[in-house]
């Protein structure tokens, strides 16, 4: 199986490298230092079930050409730019797997009821994605790994379990999420199927939007954060609405709350957003923050300590340069 990795960083560096592991013809597309280094030396992944060195071809879509699969691995913001550049990656059986954190640009493609083909121009303006690759290649995807790019290409992944959810936005069966999943978990990663890709969505992006903006306004790993007990009944109740959105929009999403909060007090973990604002790259706002909270509006839901925080964190990030609103 062809597969092309965009925007392989520290969550795609990762992928690819168990991709290549699980026998799959795996290439990058990346920029800067780290595609140089990977193209001199390949790359090297330091995770808790070993080192490991694969070579991935490293090109551009030009050089790549059409793939069976193609897994968008880049922050939210730079979808415009995955937009202009993917078109020689796509042959008209090619599936488009989007492995981020937020709610995708295809949410409400597929999704039946009021709410279906409602568009989200925040996190696709100008539809240029929807327009360069279409709901009809589309995967949604999830997933659970701590990686960073230590030094240009070599990735240190956090966490012992480390996996990724895919699904249809129709919510069928789907024989080419299953390819890909299979390939993963010969990688040694990870790999479902499922047939709720939303409520994967919102379980994960719970954790996203009730700590990121905790995370930003203390300046704080989100275990020093919720040491505070003030701060610690904000998050719990921050992640009740969360609870309640997802629901509210159909999804048997029930976090044990009390739960979550005692696990993030134990970790060290700067909440990636945090990580961004403080190295000035550009934030994933309108994914995490913004557009949750407007699709709370769209499914009538009240949450006053998410409207808050966010808030406040917004105009951290926007005064900070690393996020415009949209106009
Ligand atoms: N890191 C983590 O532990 C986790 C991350 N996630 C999510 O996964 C997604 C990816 O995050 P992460 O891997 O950390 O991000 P990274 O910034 O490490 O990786 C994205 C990579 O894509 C590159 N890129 C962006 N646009 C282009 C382009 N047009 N052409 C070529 N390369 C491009 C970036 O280059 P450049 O650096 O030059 O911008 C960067 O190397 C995000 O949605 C994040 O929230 C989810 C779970 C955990
Ligand atoms: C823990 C969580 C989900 C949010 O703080 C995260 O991993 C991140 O955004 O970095």
């Amino acid at each position: 199986m062809k597969i092309c990795v965009f925007g392989a960083g520290a969550i795609g560096g990762h992928v690819a490298t168990r991709l290549a592991l699980g026998g799959a013809d795996v290439s990058v597309v990346a920029r800067g230092a780290h595609r140089d280094a990977m193209a001199a030396d390949g790359l090297t992944v330091e995770a808790k079930d070993g080192t490991h060195k694969v070579r991935p071809r490293v090109g551009s879509p030009q050089e790549l050409g059409v793939q069976d699969a193609v897994i968008v691995t880049v922050k939210a913001p730079a979808l415009p730019s995955v937009a202009e550049a993917i078109g020689p990656l796509l042959g008209s059986d090619t599936t488009v797997a989007f492995v981020m954190n937020g709610i995708p640009w295809w949410y409400f493609d597929r999704h039946g009821g009021a709410l279906d083909g409602r568009r989200l121009p925040e996190i696709d303006p100008g539809e240029a994605i929807r327009k360069a690759v279409g709901v009809e290649r589309t995967l949604g995807g999830v997933v659970y790994s701590a990686c960073t790019v230590k030094q240009p290409g070599h990735i240190f992944v956090e966490n012992a379990t480390n996996r990724v959810v895919l699904g249809e936005p129709d919510g069928s069966a789907s024989p080419r999420a299953e390819a890909i999943a299979e390939v993963l978990k010969k990688g040694g990663m990870g790999g479902e199927v499922t047939q709720d890709i939303r409520g994967e969505i919102w379980t994960k992006l719970a954790m996203n939007l009730a700590f990121g903006p905790f995370a930003i306004l203390s300046r704080m790993g989100s275990g020093g954060a919720a040491r505070d007990p003030v701060v610690r009944t904000a998050m719990v109740r921050a992640l009740q609405e969360c609870n309640a959105i997802a629901r509210a929009l159909g999804h048997d999403v029930n976090l044990d709350v009390e739960k979550r909060v005692a696990s993030i007090s134990r970790s060290n973990h700067k909440a990636s957003i945090l990580q961004d604002l403080e190295l000035g790259r550009p934030m994933e706002v309108a994914a995490m923050f913004r557009v949750p909270l407007e699709m709370a509006r769209m499914a009538g839901v009240e949450t006053p300590v998410l409207d808050l925080a966010v808030a406040l964190a917004v105009q951290q990030a926007t005064e900070a340069g690393l996020y415009k609103p949209a106009a």
